[in-house]
């Protein structure tokens, strides 16, 4: 059964005109080890106090990369879903939804109700944005209104397209920094909508754009997500990005190694705008991260977690966790899009190789019992760009294990991901759930004011292949634990204990 409309009757729970009070009782352990080498675990309970305004915002997002396949997607189906727009298809008649969406369209076991589980729509733990009332901005370096990126794209149904059309045809990228020496040279053919001048002058009129964006669209709260091209990974060095200071001054002197990418994260985290990375490349060097926490400004990433590798990090957790080994991971895939053009060139595909290869690092990790210290399964990652199969990634793996007594499993698997219908819901996750976290305070045991989480938002980590966590921070990505994770604590903020699937209540 589905409960959609719940209050939680608590002493613990407030809740107040234009915010819901929580005191959480955290339970967790203590480890600490003996002289003699023997191990003790302490259980241990700290209390926490949450603080979430329920003042939802009129909320405006600016995607860099506005024009491309996700970003004329994801506009498209928010305007479908708004307008309550149908489309005849040979299957028949197709309504819009928020599928792929965790916080539109999950739900979470509530209890259970006269021997009947009862589940409640995510989005009902906590007052969320809703994606309908989004309003849509941002940058591209290609001058394509919304209507002709939606057609360029070539991922939505014909007859969706063309009612759409009014409604996105006077939606009009801004131009945006074009640095081709950071992604493919192939991509210099789109590039007809480009800001001059040097970074200085970039950001000054990045952090304009902002500004304006906020003004002319009267919206309460912006925030920006980048899900323009893969940029080749910059240099860290010393003196030029590893402080918020030298960065700022690099930009200043115009330095050739700042990208693009990480000018436009500045001018956000300048102007107090989250900014959130839905590509692979390191936008956040430790000198921008620096900048993010002196200002308490949110960011976030990196990488989509869309399809090929959304799937990895649960059939890796789920053999691991099985007392299986995974000994070697090949993970191909070919998709024609502009994306996988852009990934053709070797500097940005090596940053997606990275994104997509790190990510069963913690499950290995977490099982010495099948992995000797720094032993990892082979892991092979290949992207090949052939345009007639356009946005219709084509994914094929293969995971060999060993099992009992010398005998080996091996897993094939097949894998058609519409790289766009399956990014758009994430994009939205990542800003309606980043939103949230801007409203959220918190409190430990021993601490003296309630404040916001730390702004690199950890919180995000289900979306992304590579989490931006913060300095100390274990990097999860086995996915079941970081969507328990996202469901926990938004649980905890409103006094409920996490879903422990125990059910003594049937055993004893
Ligand atoms: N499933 C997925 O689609 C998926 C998953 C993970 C990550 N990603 C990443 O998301 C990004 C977008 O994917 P896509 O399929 O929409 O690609 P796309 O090529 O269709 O769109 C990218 C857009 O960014 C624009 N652009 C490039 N550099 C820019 C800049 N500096 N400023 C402003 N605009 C710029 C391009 O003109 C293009 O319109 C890619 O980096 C991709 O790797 C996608
Ligand atoms: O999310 P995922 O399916 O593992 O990874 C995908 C890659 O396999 C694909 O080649 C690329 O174009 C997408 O941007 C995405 O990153």
């Amino acid at each position: 059964m589905l409960i959609d409309n719940f209050k939680v009757d608590s002493p613990n729970v407030q809740y107040e005109s234009d915010a819901i009070a929580a005191t959480y009782n955290y339970d967790h352990t203590d480890l600490s080890q003996d002289r003699d080498g023997r191990w003790n675990v302490r259980p241990k309970t700290t209390q926490y106090e949450f603080r979430t305004s329920t003042r939802v915002p009129k909320l405006g997002v600016m995607l860099v990369g506005w024009g491309g396949n996700n970003g004329s997607t994801v506009t498209a189906g928010c305007l479908a879903n708004k307008h309550g727009i149908t489309w005849m298809t040979k299957e028949g008649l197709k309504k819009p939804n928020y599928w792929g969406s965790v916080t539109q369209a999950s739900t979470c076991r509530i209890g259970n109700f006269r021997g009947e589980e009862a589940y409640t729509p995510f989005s009902s733990l906590l007052p969320l944005v809703h994606p309908n009332d989004i309003v849509w901005g941002g940058w591209d370096i290609s001058s394509l209104n919304l209507a002709e990126a939606m057609e360029r794209a070539q991922v939505l149904d014909f007859e969706l397209q063309r009612q759409l059309v009014p409604y996105m045809k006077n939606m009009a990228p801004l131009p945006g920094i074009y640095d081709p020496d950071f992604i493919a040279a192939n991509q210099d053919t789109r590039a007809d909508n480009i800001i001059k001048g040097n970074r200085q002058q970039q950001l000054e009129h990045i952090r304009q754009n902002i500004r304006d964006f906020h003004q002319r669209t009267g919206v309460d709260k912006v925030i920006i997500l980048w899900t323009a091209n893969t940029e080749r990974y910059s240099d860290v060095a010393e003196g030029l990005n590893d402080t918020a200071e030298n960065f700022m001054a690099a930009i200043e002197k115009n330095e050739s190694e700042i990208a693009p990418s990480s000018i436009y994260a500045a001018a956000a985290i300048l102007e107090g705008v989250p900014f959130i990375n839905g590509s692979p490349q390191n936008t956040f060097v430790p000198g921008l991260i620096e900048l993010a926490v002196q200002k308490g400004v949110l960011i976030g990433g990196d990488d989509f977690k869309s399809g090929q590798t959304k799937m990895k990090s649960v059939l890796v957790d789920f053999l691991v966790g099985a007392g299986i080994k995974p000994t070697s991971i090949v993970s191909y895939n070919h998709l024609g899009n502009n994306d996988g053009m852009n990934l053709s060139a070797p500097q940005t595909f090596r940053s997606k190789e990275i994104s997509k290869s790190n990510v069963v690092d913690d499950m290995v990790a977490s099982n010495p019992l099948l992995y000797s210290p720094g032993e990892h399964p082979d892991h092979c990652v290949v992207i090949k760009y052939i345009p007639y199969v356009a946005d219709s990634k084509r994914a094929m793996d293969e995971y060999s294990s060993e099992i009992f007594l010398g005998g080996r499993q091996t897993i094939v698997m097949h894998n058609t991901c519409e790289d766009s219908l399956l990014a758009a819901p994430i994009i939205l996750d990542l800003v309606i759930l980043s939103e949230l976290l801007g409203r959220i305070q918190v409190r430990a045991e021993g601490q003296e004011e309630l404040h916001c989480m730390h702004p690199v938002a950890v919180m995000l980590s289900y979306l992304t292949k590579a989490p931006l966590v913060p300095e100390g921070t274990p990097v999860i990505n086995a996915l079941a634990k970081q969507r328990a994770m996202l469901e926990n604590v938004f649980r905890a903020c409103i006094g409920l204990p996490p879903d422990n699937n125990m059910m003594l209540e049937f055993k004893a």
